[in-house]
C-alpha cells in the first residue's frame, strides 16, 4: 500500500508519543503527517515535529479526512462520535487506524460505514523511544498490504503484533496501560530509597539502574523462570526473604491481579455505556 499522507485526529498524549518515536526512529515518516487537535497549546507542541501548515483545529477535520490516505484516530472514546461528525464524508479508498481503547471494529464500522478499511491498533507510550508494544486487529476486507503497512508503521516504533480482536481489551489493560504499572514500581523504589536517606535524584537513579539490571538479567538468562530469579536473591531466612514475606502478608500479588481485572471490567462498562456490543 502506498501512503502519501497520514492524518492524526487528536494530537494528545499517545499521538505525541508516536511523534517522538517517529522523530527518533523514522523521521521521514513525520514529513507526511498532518495533525488536528482541540487546544492551540497542544498544537503548538506539535510545531517541533510537524510544519505549521500541516496542523489543524477540529474545524479542519473534514479537510484532513479528504486529504489523507491513512486516518489515525487518537481521541478519547467519548469524543469519537463528535470527531466522526466533523470528518464528514469519507471517500474510499481510506485506511482508518483507530487507537481508541475499547471501541470495537463493529462499532467503528457502524460509525464509518463498511466501505472503508478499518484496523485497530493498541500501542503503549514506549513507542516514544522505539520500544513500544502494539497489538493490531483488522476488520473484514482489509487488504493484506494495508495491514502490512500498519504493522510496519508500528514495527518501526517497537514490536507490533497481530491479535484476534477479542484479545485487544485484555491487551489494553496489560500492555496499553502497562507502562504506568512499571512507573508505579519505579516510584515505589524511589520512595523506599528516600525513606532510607538518599535524595530524590539519587534514589531515582538507583531505581532505574535496578530495573535495568533486572531486564538485562531476564534477557541474559531466558530459560530461568521468574520465581527462579527471585530465589537467586532470596536467601532462606535472609533479608530479601523478610521483605518478600511482608509483601506476601499484604497480599500484594492478589491485589495487583484484582486491580488488572478491574481494568478489564472498566473497559466493558465503557463499551456498554457507548452502546458498543462486545466482540
Ligand atoms: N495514552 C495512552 O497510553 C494510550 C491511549 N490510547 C487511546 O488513544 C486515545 C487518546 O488517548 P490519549 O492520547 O491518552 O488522550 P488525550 O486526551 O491526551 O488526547 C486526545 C486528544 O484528542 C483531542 N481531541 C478531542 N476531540 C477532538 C476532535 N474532534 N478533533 C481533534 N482533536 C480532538 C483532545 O483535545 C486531546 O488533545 C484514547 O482513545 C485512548 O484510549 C491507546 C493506547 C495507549
Ligand atoms: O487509560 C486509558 O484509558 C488509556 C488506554 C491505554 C492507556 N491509556
Amino acid at each position: 500500500m502506498k501512503v502519501s499522507s497520514i492524518g492524526i485526529f487528536g494530537g494528545g498524549r499517545i499521538a505525541q508519543a508516536l511523534a517522538d518515536g517517529l522523530a527518533r526512529m523514522a523521521p521521514d515518516e513525520l514529513e507526511r503527517v498532518y495533525v488536528s487537535a482541540r487546544s492551540p497549546v497542544t498544537l503548538s507542541h506539535w510545531e517541533k515535529w510537524v510544519d505549521r501548515s500541516r496542523l489543524f483545529s477540529p474545524a479542519g477535520n473534514a479537510v484532513l479526512a479528504r486529504r489523507c490516505d491513512v486516518l489515525l484516530l487518537s481521541v478519547k472514546p467519548k469524543d469519537l462520535p463528535q470527531l466522526r461528525a466533523e470528518m464528514g464524508e469519507i471517500v474510499p479508498p481510506k485506511l482508518i487506524v483507530s487507537l481508541v481503547a475499547g471501541r470495537s471494529l463493529r462499532f467503528l464500522e457502524e460509525l464509518f460505514g463498511c466501505d472503508v478499511s478499518l484496523v485497530r491498533a493498541l500501542p503503549n507510550v514506549a513507542v516514544a523511544v522505539g520500544k513500544g508494544l502494539t497489538a493490531c486487529a483488522a476488520g473484514p476486507g482489509v487488504e493484506p498490504s494495508s495491514l502490512e503497512w500498519v504493522l510496519g508503521f508500528f514495527g518501526r516504533l517497537g514490536r507490533a503484533i497481530l491479535l484476534e480482536e477479542r484479545l485487544l481489551d485484555p491487551f489494553t489493560v496489560l500492555a496499553g496501560c502497562g507502562p504506568a504499572y512499571g512507573f508505579l514500581f519505579l516510584s515505589l523504589l524511589t520512595e523506599a530509597g528516600m525513606a532510607l536517606g538518599w535524595d530524590d535524584s539519587e534514589s531515582r537513579a538507583f531505581a532505574v539502574s535496578l530495573l535495568d539490571g533486572v531486564v538485562g538479567l531476564s534477557e541474559a538468562y531466558p530459560s530461568l523462570g521468574w520465581e527462579e530469579f527471585v530465589q537467586w536473591v532470596r536467601s532462606p531466612e535472609g533479608v530479601t526473604d523478610t521483605v518478600c514475606r511482608q509483601l506476601e502478608r499484604g497480599r500484594w500479588r492478589e491485589s495487583f491481579l484484582e486491580a488488572i481485572q478491574k481494568g478489564v471490567e472498566k473497559l466493558v462498562q465503557m463499551q456498554k455505556e457507548a452502546g458498543d456490543r462486545r466482540v
